[in-house]
């Protein structure tokens, strides 16, 4: 009778109807909110009346030898009563599927009992551009016009859309790929891409950019500091592996870096460990204005992705869905 009454309560949303209300107009501000709360969660006291509860451990995962991880990221958010864990697959190596494939499950916080699934692939690939979009609005230095995307993946094309939506002052996005077909394939995609522009070498896409958003599974730097312009922000989505960076460790040591998660960089991030970069702020301190945004000066956001931006991702999808 039990289990009666569960599988009759719970719901599958899937892509198709996460896609047609996720839009990032609601995302980019509620994954600004999430990234506050969860900063201050660790900043108050309990006497605090502004205090915000967001429990949120560090990802755990569990690593198939030479092929990838599966990632478990569970959070509680007490002010919205969320009760939420993404299950999150990264398999880079993956041809003919998607290297990502994730699940959010969602719990009725007073009960524990199970409310909904969701496709947590299209979650992840919007919540993690509205996080980067989220950092540029603070940390850019002036409107951007130039944007540079190295990889021409799954997280490059949400990356286009969500900053060619916010940033109307963008003139020229440069994207670049390993292998300079698919950077070409992605620049003539559709006509919605005019202003993009398919570029042969890192140092080409990156020179002179406002805004640069590394997106690729390299396990290895692509992106030298040589070639950034003094004052320009940079979104480090990739290297999610204590082991792996995307970006040369003396950018990282002379830019400001900010994280998503403190604790999360220091056990997760290789561009943030094998550097010994400094972790000046986490971007949830800028946006509670606890922290400094130093737009004249090179900025790195160290992104890992967190399971607070996944729950108020979900919250959306089941609010404007009347779930
Ligand atoms: N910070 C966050 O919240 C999240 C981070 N990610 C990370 O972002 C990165 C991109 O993810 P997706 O676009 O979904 O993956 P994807 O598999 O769709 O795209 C990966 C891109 O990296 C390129 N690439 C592969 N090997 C490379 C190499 N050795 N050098 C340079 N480029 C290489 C591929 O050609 C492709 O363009 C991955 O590292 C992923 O784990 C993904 C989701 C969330
Ligand atoms: O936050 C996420 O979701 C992911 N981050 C790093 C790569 C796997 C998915």
């Amino acid at each position: 009778m039990a289990m009666e009454h569960r599988s009759s309560t719970f719901e599958f949303v899937t892509a198709e109807k996460v896609l047609s209300v996720l839009s990032y107009k609601l995302l980019i501000d509620a994954v600004e909110r999430g990234l506050g709360l969860f900063s201050k969660s660790k900043s108050s006291s309990g006497q605090d009346a502004n205090r915000s509860s967001v429990d949120q451990p560090v990802r755990t995962t569990v690593a198939v030898p030479n092929k990838g991880f599966l990632g478990c990221m569970p959070v509680y958010i007490e002010a919205d009563e969320l009760l939420v864990t993404k299950l999150v697959t990264f398999f880079p190596k993956n041809e003919n599927v998607p290297t990502h494939n994730a699940v959010v499950a969602v719990f009725h916080a007073n009960t524990g009992v199970p409310r909904a699934f969701l496709d947590g692939d299209t979650i992840t690939t919007r919540r993690t551009a509205a996080a980067s979009v989220v950092a540029t609005k603070h940390l850019a230095n002036g409107k951007p016009t130039v944007l540079a995307i190295l990889g021409s993946g799954t997280q490059a094309a949400s990356h286009y859309e969500a900053f060619c939506e916010t940033f109307s002052s963008l003139k020229q996005v440069r994207v670049w790929n390993h292998k300079p077909e698919r950077a070409k394939e992605f620049a003539n995609k559709d006509e919605r891409r005019h202003n993009c522009v398919a570029c042969e070498s890192v140092e080409d896409a990156v020179r002179g950019a406002d805004v640069i958003v590394t997106v690729t599974s390299s396990s290895s730097p692509v992106l030298m500091a040589q070639w950034v312009k003094p004052g320009a922000h940079i979104n480090g989505v990739g290297a999610c592996r204590p082991e792996w960076a995307e970006i040369d460790p003396n950018l990282m040591r002379s830019a400001v870096v900010y994280v998503d998660s403190r604790e999360g960089a220091l056990q997760e991030s290789g561009d943030v460990l094998l550097s010994k970069a400094e972790v000046y702020a986490e971007i949830g301190e800028v946006v509670n204005g606890t922290k400094t945004a130093h737009t004249d000066k090179t900025t790195v956001f160290k992104s890992l992705g967190m399971a607070v931006e996944d729950a108020v991702a979900a919250k959306i999808v089941l609010d404007e869905l009347g779930l």
